[in-house]
């Protein structure tokens, strides 16, 4: 009771006064995360409800967002993005239905594992999914990129290091498993590494001293005991420093070129880059998307060091950024991952990309079927930061929890972002300036922003063929959901990925009046909208945007 009881007083002084917070604070969902199955139910009856509908209106709504707008309300809407990793625990029909049921936003696919006809499998059931059951699930395929790791024999099995142990690290290949000898994964692994140098392995779960250089390997000493896990990852330090061999790999190997032209005849909606150094491989991949007329978007991964050093460069040439913290703990100290985290989180927004905080978030939940409370306190840190959205990894795709795991980034989400609007984001971000090449659009959103929380609306609609007005009213962080109207279905799965964006399709006309009194007369006889509620209209004139800008308040009649 304690729990609820503590919610009552948030609900007492908070500044929207309406049923729906009400709701969302007493449903059963908000205590304990053992919640899922009353709302399957529920959620199941409501597709049938949607898809009729959906023939009926011009207006597709994701089916979760439109049920969660009904159960609790627009202040209830979660406005944090969830990303799952697919893997062989969530890769059936069903299982994919109930991540998505869930709220995954986004589906990512890991290009380092399984086969293309496996890959290929998964995003034709999730396409099939959002096309029969009125899902709106983005797909994301991450490149496996150049990294130094143990070579992968397929053996799912680990190693122990006891200390004191001598082992062979080589590059030559062999089949099987030999005692005491580890197959890296790149040939060059050893150019450049010295004699004294530390070898560790996958940021520290043990580590090695490199105590000579041989023919095709490195023979080292265990200094530290520890786990050998398949594909585990390894990096050299001399005197405390990394001794960066990212260098003399690319960005985008041969494999990751077909795997992202694999995944364009797929239809994927972002390509996140792995072990992204500098801005050159983002804009090569862009303009390559571009002279073949794909709308896909290309998210950059920050896991190196190199990365961190051209961070502004980069996350101004990417369409979003990935925190992917499993790589970097490896190449920076771990106890700089949380800053290096909130400054990423804190550029991004400033310069408008979207951000993914990755890796780790609820680990334990691989084995456990509850988070430890360290892990509910990463996951509402970022989302106290405003990150766009979050990630699950080896939780979904390998763990026997992925559904728990998704409903604790859910629940942990929504009750942060409540603090967050009872404290006022304002307080917590830092302003924002004049970053952006198009200020007009940026000063009218920002006034938006400020204007949907000071008048309390319940909702922001924009229109938005190319999704730009719909990710700098996101910037600003409103209390209020943005209905973000779209023609345009690369625009629709882009938004996916942004905080507090619901995108909607709908046939856009260049009659802004129209598109304005259609769409809410639409959302109201959906039921999903009501007498009296107040939305805040954002425009810029499609298709010229000079010609007509506006702010209006529409109360429904
Ligand atoms: N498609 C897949 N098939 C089999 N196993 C998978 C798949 N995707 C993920 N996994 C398993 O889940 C674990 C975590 O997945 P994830 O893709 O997040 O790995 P990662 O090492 O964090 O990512 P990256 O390689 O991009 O740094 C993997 O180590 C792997 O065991
Ligand atoms: C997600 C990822 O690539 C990482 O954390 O390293
Ligand atoms: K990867
Ligand atoms: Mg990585």
């Amino acid at each position: 009771m304690a729990s609820i009881a503590a919610d009552f007083s948030l609900i007492s002084s908070c500044v929207i006064p309406k049923r729906s917070l009400f709701c969302a604070l007493v449903s059963p969902q908000r205590v304990g995360f053992k919640s899922n199955l009353s709302t399957l139910v529920t959620k199941s009856l409501l597709q049938e409800e949607v898809k009729g509908f959906k023939e009926k209106e011009g207006l597709v709504f994701d089916v979760v967002k439109e049920n969660e707008l009904r159960e609790n309300g627009f202040m209830g809407m979660r406005k944090t993005k969830l990303v799952c990793t697919v893997g062989p625990a969530c890769c059936s029909y069903e299982e994919l239905e109930k991540l998505a049921l869930g709220g995954m936003n986004v589906a990512r696919l890991n290009m380092c594992h399984n086969t293309r006809e496996w890959h290929q499998d998964v995003i034709r059931k999730i396409k099939k999914l959002n096309q029969e059951k009125g899902f709106c699930v983005s797909v994301m395929i991450d490149t496996e990129g150049s990294q130094i790791h143990v070579a992968d024999h397929g053996a799912p099995s680990s190693v122990k290091a006891e200390e004191g142990s001598i082992w062979f690290f080589t590059k030559e290949k062999f089949d099987g498993s030999r005692p005491f000898t580890v197959q890296a994964s790149y040939e060059g692994f050893d150019e450049g590494v010295e004699e004294g140098d530390e070898l560790v392995v996958d940021g520290g779960m043990a580590t090695f001293e490199v105590i000579e250089k041989i023919g095709n390997g490195l023979r080292c000493k265990c200094t530290d005991p520890g786990l050998l896990l398949p594909r585990a990852k390894l990096s050299f330090w001399r005197n405390g420093k990394l001794v960066d061999k990212h260098h003399e790999l690319p960005t985008l190997s041969a494999k990751d070129w077909s795997d992202i032209e694999f995944g364009i005849s797929e239809g994927v909606d972002f390509i996140a880059v792995s072990f992204v150094k500098d801005a050159a491989s983002i804009k090569h991949l862009k303009n390559h998307l571009i002279t073949k007329n794909e709308l896909v978007k290309v998210l950059a991964k920050i896991e190196s060091l190199e990365s961190l050093k051209k961070l502004d460069e980069i996350v101004e040439a990417s369409d979003g950024i990935m925190v992917a913290r499993g790589d970097l703990g490896v190449e920076i100290p771990l106890e700089q991952v949380p800053t290096v985290q909130k400054e990423i989180i804190d550029l991004c927004r400033r310069l408008n990309k979207p951000v993914i905080i990755a890796s780790q978030l609820l680990e334990s939940m691989i084995e456990y079927p509850t988070p430890t409370r360290a892990e509910v306190a990463d996951v509402s840190e970022a989302v106290r930061q405003c990150a766009d959205a979050l990630m699950l990894s080896g939780e979904s795709a390998m763990g026997s929890y992925g559904q728990k795991a998704i409903s604790v980034l859910r629940m942990t989400s929504t009750r942060m972002e409540l603090w967050n609007r009872e404290v006022s984001p304002q307080r917590i971000l830092p302003q924002l300036g004049e970053s952006l090449p198009d200020q007009i659009a940026e000063q009218i959103c920002n006034c938006a922003g400020q204007m949907a929380n000071k008048l309390a609306v319940d909702a922001i609609f924009v229109y938005t063929r190319n999704g730009q007005m719909a990710t700098l009213l996101s910037r600003n962080r409103p209390n209020a959901p943005i209905f973000a109207f779209t023609n345009e279905n690369s625009t629709r799965m882009a938004l996916n990925l942004q905080w507090g964006v619901v995108p909607i399709a709908f046939d856009l006309s260049d009659d802004m009046d129209a598109n304005i009194s259609k769409t809410t007369d639409l959302m109201k006889a959906r039921g999903v909208m009501n007498k009296g509620d107040a939305i805040l209209v954002v425009s810029v004139g499609i298709p010229t945007p000079s010609v007509h800008q506006s702010l209006q308040v529409k109360i429904i009649e």
